[in-house]
């Protein structure tokens, strides 16, 4: 049976995974597709319906991002999303200026509830806009469907033809009602049946890893994090025997986490290998200070560590890793800034021994990835994790790494941890561990001067790790965290937490 699909046709906007997201929290599979591919992906996927993404371009501008016009007479339910509105209407015989003042944030909207788009809506909404172009005449056949102070059409349709645009992002959280118009133009307009879920998308992924490696073998990148944890059950329940799992101890892992990491793995019938590679890790960093090339050196040495590991194994085609969005977006994928380069983003070096890449998970976002190991009968224990970053603590040891420093906020963050779990509070906070600053102070303890480091704890809430909030731990807890600390821990003696959110910070300190 074919599956029903929405194909999201991208024009270089921000939040472009995050329609595909919306589309599937509704039960509706859905895929992003560069513009230029466009045609060619709606002939052979045909979709139930597309979706044209925002962008950063003017669509006047005769370098911009254009629409296949064939497109726009396939008689297939469009939703055209800001700069894909503005598409639609210079496409179709409208026209589009720029304004004198830009329009940006949450904006008072009025609707009109007729439109199918905003069925079962009050007339006057909060939407969230982010543009300088507007549509100034609507193309023949359309109406206006909503409107703001400084924006005529905030929303056009044309009911025959099946296309419908909003000006506004519907698909961001600060349109009160933007899951709602999505669901509406899924359901009403396009007819969804909207009976996908995540065992569908595990039995597809499935599918297509033993369409890809036949019986070769494949190398997963295992960490014991949720990502690769989920990957390594998806794998293992595909190619079974052919998989083989390799935990890189870096020496960057947290106090005790090698060991557990072992332990989960030990009596699942997984080909499960350790690899001891602390040594060759701390010696090319040492007297790296740079975040960036951190970053760089360990994607690259835990590259070589998988080759080694591979030739002794033999013929090893494929390597595995759990590559997630949120880190090929913020590695800067297609248009998108660079904010860090994650470590298992940018494809494999260009001298390597695999012939290709397996990253099942590289459309979905944490929460999807959890539901997704839900789906597949991965244990709780390991589907709740929080997050550990590959770089680990090298990332969290500002400036130069050290040995001492390591073992330094080993202990530190054993104990934040330890006190936020005894509060109760470690399934609340999404994220949190402490962060060995290079920051030295002074401080006095037992009538002596000290000099020593500050620490610094991050804890966070978030669902999707895109943006998040500090965590608003009570005072009591922090203290406890903090007198433990300085009393436990030598070559600590002032502790800050940081309140800040994401962005304008990021979650790491690296
Ligand atoms: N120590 C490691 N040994 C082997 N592979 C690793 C290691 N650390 C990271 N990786 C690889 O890099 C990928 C990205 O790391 P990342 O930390 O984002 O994911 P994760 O560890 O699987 O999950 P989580 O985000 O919950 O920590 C992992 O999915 C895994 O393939
Ligand atoms: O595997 C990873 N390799 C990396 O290089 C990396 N950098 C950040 N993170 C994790 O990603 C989430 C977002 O982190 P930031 O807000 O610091 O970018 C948080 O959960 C971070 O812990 C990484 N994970
Ligand atoms: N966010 C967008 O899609 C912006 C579209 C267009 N560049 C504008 O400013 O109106
Ligand atoms: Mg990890």
């Amino acid at each position: 049976m074919e599956r029903e699909k929405i194909l999201v046709i991208d024009f270089g906007g921000q939040y472009n995974q995050l329609i595909t997201r919306r589309v599937r929290e509704k039960n509706v599979y859905a895929e992003v597709v560069p513009y230029k591919k466009a045609l060619d992906a709606i002939k052979k996927e045909k979709p139930i319906g597309l979706i044209f993404t925002g962008g950063p371009n003017s669509v006047y501008d005769a370098k911009s991002p254009d629409i296949d016009p064939e497109i726009l007479d396939m008689g297939l339910p469009i939703l055209g999303i800001c700069y894909g509105m503005q598409l639609i209407a210079k496409n179709m015989g409208g026209t589009v200026t720029k304004s004198d003042k830009r329009e940006f944030g949450k904006t008072k909207t009025m609707v009109d509830p007729a439109s199918k788009l905003f069925d079962g809506l009050d007339v006057e909404q909060t939407t969230w806009m982010s543009h300088v172009d507007y549509v100034k005449e609507l193309p023949e056949g359309f109406r206006t469907v909503a409107s703001t102070d400084s924006c005529p059409v905030a929303a056009m349709e044309n009911r025959e033809k099946n296309i419908y645009a909003i000006q506004f992002h519907g698909e961001v959280n600060h349109t009160e009602n933007g899951h709602e118009i999505i669901d509406n133009f899924l359901k009403k307009v396009c007819h969804a049946k909207g009976d996908w879920n995540m065992h569908d998308f595990a039995n597809e992924a499935k599918r297509a890893i033993q369409e890809k490696v036949g019986d070769k073998k494949v190398l997963l990148a295992l960490s014991g994090g949720v990502d690769s944890s989920v990957c390594a059950k998806l794998l293992v329940d595909a190619i079974g025997e052919n998989l083989i799992c390799i935990f890189v101890d870096h020496g960057l892992m947290r106090k005790n986490e090698g060991d557990e990491v072992e332990e989960a793995f030990k009596d699942t019938g997984m080909h499960f290998i350790r690899v001891d590679a602390k040594d060759r890790f701390l010696k090319r960093l040492k007297g790296v200070t740079d975040p960036e090339q951190k970053r760089k050196i360990i994607g690259e040495e835990f590259i070589r560590v998988f080759e080694d590991e591979g030739r002794k194994i033999g013929a090893v085609d494929f390597l595995a890793q759990g590559t997630i969005y949120p880190d090929v977006i913020e590695s800067g994928a297609g248009d998108a800034a660079v904010i860090k380069s994650h470590h298992n983003v940018g494809g494999l070096p260009a001298v390597v021994d695999f012939k290709d890449l397996i990253e099942p998970l590289r459309d979905l976002f944490k929460d999807e990835v959890r539901q997704l190991g839900e789906a597949i009968g991965l244990d709780p224990k390991l589907v709740w994790r929080q997050p550990f970053p590959g770089p680990g603590l090298a990332i969290r040891v500002m400036g130069e790494i050290t040995e001492e420093k390591l073992d330094i906020l080993r202990d530190a963050d054993y104990i934040f941890r330890d006190e936020i779990a005894k509060a109760g509070m470690d399934h609340d906070i999404n994220q949190y561990f402490a962060v060995l600053t290079n920051n030295r102070s002074v401080g006095v303890m037992g009538d002596f001067r000290t000099y020593d480091y500050t620490l610094a704890l991050r804890a966070v809430t978030t669902s999707d790790f895109m943006t998040a909030d500090w965590a608003r731990i009570p005072y009591e807890v922090l203290d406890k965290v903090s007198v433990r600390i300085v009393n436990e821990v030598e070559h600590i003696n002032r502790i800050v937490y940081d309140i800040t959110s994401k962005p304008p910070a990021t979650i790491e300190w690296e």
